[in-house]
């Protein structure tokens, strides 16, 4: 690519305003053919007093939708799933709506209601409630479907967790085979993503993790060690752990055509506006932020409790940059840590 050399310096100084804003540590890693930068802040575990470094396994929250995405596309090449059909043709028990296609699950323009505003709403009291509950899809579906849909079957958007746990009982109903099974073969493996597991409904991390902090509703109380949970209640929509190689590895081989047919990509990447800035878009389970100094990057975001994660690399696939904080509720510390893209992508010419 023709970009500008990372700034290293600017990424140090986001995580130690991350820091100084409630996250325990933050980690950077950016990767560009053989070159791979590596910035690391403050701790992995507060407890221990462990120093973070850019290794450690995480949990990545909603980048777990573009794993889903690549499954779910790749079915769409082998003929088996068809984008524009009406979902309920593809599930066990029918969405409240015909209208409502595989491509607008991907899109998040269903218009099905997230259950986890309600889920969550109260932060630390639903995590607890939940933290070590297993749900069945069809029970995430079914909170979804008790609220009306917030907008006509494609003609909004409208994000939803709900989309991407149906397209997850979708693969599972049209293959048989689990999703787990289907990231393994589609995906870990044919990339060698040492670090990248699907253990639901299991809750602990293994290898070398970050342990992660909630912030309570009350900031003034001290931050909930959120690392052991099933995520049950996100599934195919974010159970997913990996660490920052594995997901810089993970979204250059999608966007230089290494996981999809050529067609199939083009489905992913034909990016939507989603904020009035035009700055923000979303694809097929693919976020595009378009950055200051012009250069759009593709990926995904994650919020899970206890984990901020960006993901996200250039067009060709040629530049990829992961960040963590291992916090969450806390959206000062998410703004913040968004702007490793800039330092990342833009160098020092960064706005
Ligand atoms: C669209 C998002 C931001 S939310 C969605 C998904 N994460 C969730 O749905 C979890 C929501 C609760 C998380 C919790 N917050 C509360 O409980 C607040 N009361 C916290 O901060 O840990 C994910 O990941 N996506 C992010 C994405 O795609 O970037």
């Amino acid at each position: 690519t023709s970009l500008p050399a990372p700034d290293i310096a600017a990424v140090s100084a986001v995580h130690k305003t991350a820091l100084t804003q409630g996250a325990p540590g933050a980690l950077t890693r950016i990767d560009e053919g053989r070159t791979s930068h590596h910035v690391a802040t403050g701790e992995a575990d507060t407890a221990a007093h462990t120093q973070m470094d850019t290794g450690r396994r995480f949990r990545v929250g909603s980048v777990s939708k573009t794993f889903t995405a690549v499954v779910l596309l790749q079915l769409v090449a082998e003929g088996r799933v068809d984008l524009d059909a009406p979902a309920n043709r593809y599930l066990p028990e029918p969405l409240p709506d015909d209208r409502i296609t595989v491509r607008h699950l991907l899109s998040h323009r269903s218009g099905l209601y997230d259950y986890t505003n309600d889920m969550f709403y109260n932060t630390v009291p639903g995590f607890e409630a939940v933290r070590n509950k297993v749900f069945g899809y069809q029970e995430l579906i079914d909170l979804s479907t008790a609220r009306p849909l917030n907008n006509a079957p494609g003609a909004a958007y409208s994000y939803s967790n709900t989309n991407f746990v149906a397209l997850g009982l979708l693969i599972e109903h049209v293959t048989g085979t689990p999703v787990a099974t289907h990231y393994q073969e589609r995906i870990v493996a044919p990339l060698r993503l040492r670090n990248t597991s699907y253990v639901h409904p299991r809750t602990s991390l293994s290898g070398s993790y970050a342990r992660g902090y909630l912030r309570q509703d009350d900031t003034t109380l001290p931050l909930v060690d959120s690392t052991e949970q099933t995520v049950s209640w996100a599934q195919s929509a974010g159970a997913v752990i990996s660490n920052g190689k594995d997901l810089n590895r993970f979204f250059s081989a999608l966007l230089s055509g290494k996981l999809l047919p050529a067609e199939q990509l083009e489905d992913m990447t034909t990016m939507v506006p989603v904020t009035a800035d035009g700055k923000q878009s979303y694809g097929l389970g693919l976020r595009g932020r378009k950055l200051s100094c012009g250069t759009t990057v593709y990926g995904h975001t994650g919020t899970v409790q206890g984990y901020y994660t960006y993901a996200f690399t250039t067009g060709d696939g040629a530049r990829s940059m992961t960040s963590l904080a291992n916090t969450s509720n806390n959206g000062t510390v998410n703004a913040t840590l968004g702007a490793t893209l800039d330092a990342s992508f833009c160098g020092s010419g960064a706005a």
